[in-house]
């Protein structure tokens, strides 16, 4: 099957909308591939650092991404996804709120984007994929038959984040969060390149009174209704 036949269900939107939790749990029910295009960019700040490549370096940081060793291993029933940056696990150390915001900042540069863009592309396979971004339905899979951007209020989303972090990293705050996350969407939404903006033909759902369950639903209703999927209880 060609590419651009096979189908991509794109999710994008700010920091903390649920994302990442909505796309896996839609690719496990699909059996379909998933595609964290964040973590990518996460992986590229954290080798940045590992190499001490200061993150305005757009030349070495776009040979460092091209050039990215990076093995995505997916869950199974026995055990969680894992990350591996140059054969080490690295699937918790990319979830800091630090890395996060380097990830920002590489993300912003046009040359390290471009030195991702097949390898993101790559992910499209059989029977299908779950694209999870700020520019999955804008710019890597324009064609994608089904785009929702995925949205809550910055309250919400720092609430949450917090509920996720407290314990692993104690020292952080819900004001901390709430002044970030504003940071990240403020980078994002304003960066000359690929902006975290809704596609025109993206479905917006905001989350930010739904439960996890109910933004589930929505958007597989939207993929039965476009015949993407068979009819199949969540
Ligand atoms: N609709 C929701 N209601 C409550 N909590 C949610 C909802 N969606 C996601 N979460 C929780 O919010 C946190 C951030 O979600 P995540 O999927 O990482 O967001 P994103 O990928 O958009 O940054 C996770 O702990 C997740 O369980
Ligand atoms: N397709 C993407 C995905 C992420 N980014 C950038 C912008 C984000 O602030 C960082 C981190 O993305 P990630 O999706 O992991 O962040 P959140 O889990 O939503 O907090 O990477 C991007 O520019 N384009």
């Amino acid at each position: 099957m060609s590419a651009s036949i096979i189908p991509v269900i794109a999710i994008d939107g700010p920091s903390g909308s649920g994302k990442g939790t909505i796309a896996s749990l839609l690719a496990r029910h699909l059996g379909w591939s998933l595609l964290d295009s964040g973590a990518i960019y996460r992986l590229v700040a954290l080798a940045a650092e590992y190499h001490q490549i200061p993150l305005d370096q757009e030349a070495k940081l776009s040979e460092l991404a091209a050039g990215l060793d990076v093995r995505f291993i997916p869950a199974t029933e026995q055990s969680p996804a894992n990350i591996l940056l140059e054969g080490q696990s690295v699937t918790d150390c990319i979830r800091t709120e630090q890395v996060g915001a380097g990830a920002s900042k590489v993300a912003a540069l046009p040359q390290v984007r471009a030195a991702l863009l097949q390898r993101q592309r790559d992910f499209r396979q059989t029977p299908g994929l779950i694209a999870d971004g700020r520019d999955m339905g804008t710019v890597v899979f324009p064609d994608a038959p089904l785009k929702i951007f995925l949205t809550a209020s910055a309250e919400e989303r720092a609430r949450r984040r917090y509920l996720q972090l407290k314990d692993k990293s104690p020292d952080v705050t819900l004001t901390s969060l709430l002044g970030e996350i504003n940071a990240r969407d403020a980078r994002d939404t304003q960066r000359a390149i690929a902006p975290l903006v809704a596609a025109p033909d993206a479905l917006s759902l905001d989350s930010t009174s739904l439960s996890i369950d109910q933004v589930l639903k929505y958007i597989l209703d939207a993929a039965i209704q476009r015949n993407l999927c068979a009819e199949r209880q969540v």
